[in-house]
């Protein structure tokens, strides 16, 4: 029991009391999730069964990292058979096995927001309803809030507060939308994230038979992050803990910060009156943070009036002090931040994966960026275009989704026409038009188009007809091919990668080397199997693993020591040494949307509790005093949370005083003007410009050096082949798209060497030798 020597008392009382329910809530960095790992390792340790752990993360990589922490202190492999994974992840799993119990296809398809409002556009053309007032996001955020109530479409119709609401915004129709919505989704064997939570009440709730196999099942139950959970996630906790009452959770009250998404701090204050027996437990040592943060974090929050009383503190070193920046303009703030981290790397001899910059919204990351770029600091940004929202990934996804489950609509709508078939959007309206009249799905109507009629020409149902075979042949060859020999021909033979191929603009290029990158991941998914396992990983099973997954757990090996680009909200239970705060400005964070209730102000502070938190030795915060927003150069004005921290811990640092051209290089700084600092006495200097900043708005360019990955599948030149590690530096090699260029360096060992090419025509690249199909030339 040696590892329990790695925790303070409160922290071992809380792994050891394993049986009856417990609650932990504490102060950021005080080690909760540690607890709960430990905990699950002490009960593998005393015997149980890991297939009777439940434990539900936040993120499917926390879940990882916990199973990976867990196999080091029990040894053996048995963590692996731990039920651990975010709550979607985990109820989608026993959804899929219980689905016909709901009318469900067990491979039914999991619809993302952008799906979800797809539909919801098409929706509102059925009802004659105009997208500009009844805006999809909304209209999904009003169905999305309803369904973490429990609410079902006819519940809405049938709720009298719910419709004088509607009434009251000028929106009376989002319930019929809701039903609508509820029909389709159903008719295509697609489920909304929402619906992972929703439906697995149901099915808690109308089959005792189920409710009573899973609370046996899980007689263990883990909740991290338990302040995020929304009431749906807590009823379903609730159902399964019924029986055994060995029910954990692990949060933080001020670290709610989901609130905006149904959210609901209710649920703790709920546990104590659920549980009357309830064992809690205080962790107050920080483990994470240096005083001055741990101090400067405590101070900003107890301007909250809503919070629960803890104490937070640290045996840990004073550190440094926050550093308050100032900069002009967000361009600046970016270059201020990539030199900053730049000069600590090189006085404290810290890697880049120990820095995060961490924002209120995605579009801030754009001036970081180029910031970093400039230096030559590789990043690695979460969230916003996620590698699976982009177009061409998603293109060949809903071809892999049709395949798996022809009902799938938004997956017909996405892919009919894709790449162009002729098929125009009247037949495709008139396919839906066909649909609804008739009551059946897209793909009944598509398959008996020669029969059904919807007013197309023979020839263009010919086409739909050629697409409803090519469709079949691929999902006849599901359980016979692996997932990644179906996805490469399924990439080839409906011309997608002949389409990119052909495109030789650096974006064409680009979107060819990301379908080859997610064939490349599809291929690791068959390959990666215990040794032994000669069974086939099929296209159905590689579409579940990644229906689910997040920027946050979709980290490969290119990713590591990189700098962390992410939003605060991203950023939740994570920890870096160096943390850069930015676009710390009124109306930006605090966010103009926060500032009419004290609830949404609150939570704003909480996500700025949050954000400090994450830091280990230094946080840096910084603000602009101008900043492009929809287009447009504005003024903005220090955050008040800056103020809100008490001014013992922060060190403000002096701009560079310099006259003439400033460091934007556009417009010139002529005056120098003495303002006071949000700290009273204080005082910096605030540049003003004369002229307005001719910046053009957000360009995204590609990072100058890649990591490609590359699996050449067209064309199909024997001659290349991959040079296993017959290959020397300086030798001239030929690549099928890159052409000649000349080795200048090999790294790694085999099989993952890795060359570094220097083309004659485009450069230098990084290529994997594994993957790369090259010859050797004179
Ligand atoms: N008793 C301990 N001894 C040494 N290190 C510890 C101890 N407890 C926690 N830590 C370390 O402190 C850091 C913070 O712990 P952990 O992430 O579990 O905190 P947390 O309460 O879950 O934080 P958050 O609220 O941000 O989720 C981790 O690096 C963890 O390994
Ligand atoms: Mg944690």
């Amino acid at each position: 029991m040696d590892y329990l020597a790695g925790l303070n008392e409160a922290q071992k009382a809380a792994v050891i009391n394993t049986e009856g329910p417990t609650m932990v809530i504490a102060g950021a960095g005080s080690g909760k999730t540690r607890v709960l790992t430990f905990r699950i390792a002490h009960m593998l340790q005393k015997g149980v069964d890991p297939f009777n752990i439940l434990s539900l993360t936040f993120t499917n990589k926390a879940a990882k990292e916990m199973k990976e922490r867990i196999s080091k202190i029990v040894g053996g492999n048995e963590a692996r058979n731990l039920w651990m994974g975010t709550f979607h992840s985990i109820f989608a799993r026993i959804l899929r096995s219980e689905a016909e119990k709901l009318h469900y296809p067990s491979n039914f398809t999991i619809y993302d927001s952008a799906d979800s409002k797809s539909l919801i556009k098409d929706i509102l053309k059925q009802l004659g309803l105009d997208d500009k007032s009844y805006k999809p996001s909304l209209v999904l955020n009003r169905i999305s809030s309803a369904k973490n109530n429990l609410i079902s479409a006819q519940a809405y119709l049938n709720n009298v507060t719910i419709q004088s609401e509607d009434r009251q915004m000028g929106k009376p129709k989002i319930g019929e939308v809701y039903k609508l919505y509820e029909q389709r989704c159903f008719r295509a064997g697609a489920m909304d994230f929402d619906d992972l939570l929703f439906k697995t009440n149901i099915l808690l709730r109308d089959f005792p038979e189920v409710l009573h196999k899973y609370q046996h099942r899980f007689k263990y139950i883990l909740v991290d992050e338990y302040q995020d959970t929304n009431y749906s996630q807590y009823l379903i906790v609730k159902k399964l803990a019924a029986v055994n009452e060995n029910i954990c959770v692990v949060g933080d009250d001020a670290q709610s910060i989901y609130a905006f998404r149904g959210a609901n701090i209710q649920n703790i204050l709920n546990f104590e009156k659920d549980y009357p027996d309830l064992k809690t437990f205080k962790l107050e040592q920080n483990y994470r943070s240096t005083k001055n943060i741990v101090n400067a974090a405590n101070s900003a929050i107890k301007n909250n009036k809503e919070q629960l009383d803890k104490e937070v503190w640290t045996a840990n070193d004073e550190g440094t002090k926050i550093r308050v920046s100032h900069t002009l303009t967000d361009n600046e703030e970016g270059r201020m931040v990539a030199n900053s981290i730049f000069e600590t790397k090189l006085n404290n001899q810290a890697r880049n994966e120990d820095f995060a910059i961490l924002y209120r919204t995605n579009a801030q990351s754009r001036s970081m960026e180029e910031g970093l770029r400039k230096q030559d600091i590789p990043y690695k940004i979460y969230g916003g275009l996620s590698f699976y929202q982009r177009k061409e990934i998603k293109d060949l996804l809903a071809y892999c989704r049709l395949v798996i489950n022809p009902s799938d609509e938004e997956a017909i709508k996405r892919v009919i026409n894709y790449p162009t078939r002729g098929i125009g959007k009247t037949t495709i309206d008139r396919i839906l038009f066909a649909a609804s009249e008739q009551d059946t799905s897209l793909w009944n109507i598509i398959k008996q188009i020669k029969t059904t009629n919807v007013g197309v020409s023979a020839a263009v149902q010919n086409k739909v007809m050629d697409f409803a075979v090519m469709i079949n042949n691929f999902s006849k060859m599901v359980d016979k091919l692996s997932a990644y020999d179906l996805a490469s021909n399924i990439a080839q033979s409906t011309g997608i990668l002949k389409e990119h191929f052909s495109d030789k603009t650096p974006e064409g290029i680009a979107r060819y080397d990301n379908v080859q990158e997610l064939l490349n991941g599809i291929k690791e998914f068959c390959e990666d199997k215990p040794e032994g396992d000669t069974s086939l990983r099929t296209l159905d099973l590689y579409m579940q693993d990644i229906a689910l997954l997040t920027d946050i757990d979709n980290e490969n090996e290119d990713d590591r020591d990189k700098v962390s680009l992410m939003t605060i909200h991203a950023a939740k239970g994570l920890e870096f040494p160096y943390v850069y705060l930015v676009g710390l400005e009124e109306n930006l964070f605090p966010s103009q949307m926060s500032l009419n209730s004290r609830s949404d102000l609150e939570e704003e502070r909480r996500l700025f509790y949050v954000a400090i938190t994450r830091a280990e030795k230094q946080v840096n915060i910084s603000y602009a005093s101008s900043r492009y927003k929809w287009g447009n150069l504005i003024s903005c004005e220090p955050s008040r949370f800056i103020e809100e921290i008490d001014e013992k811990y922060l060190e403000y640092d002096m701009p560079p005083q310099r006259v003439g051209k400033s460091s934007t290089g556009f417009g010139r700084t002529t005056e120098i003007e003495n303002r006071p600092t949000p700290q009273a006495g204080k005082k910096t200097m605030i540049y003003t410009k004369k002229k307005q900043d001719p910046r053009p708005s957000a360009t995204i360019i590609p990072p100058r050096k890649k990591m490609v990955k590359v699996t050449d599948n067209i064309p199909d030149d024997p001659s290349f082949t991959t040079l296993a590690n017959n290959i020397e530096i300086g030798f001239r090699v030929q690549h099928l798209r890159f052409g000649k260029g000349e080795i200048t360096a090999l790294e790694g060992t085999p099989p993952n060497v890795k060359a570094t090419i220097l083309f004659d025509q485009i450069g230098e690249k990084q290529l994997l030798l594994k993957f790369a199909k090259l010859k050797i030339i004179k």
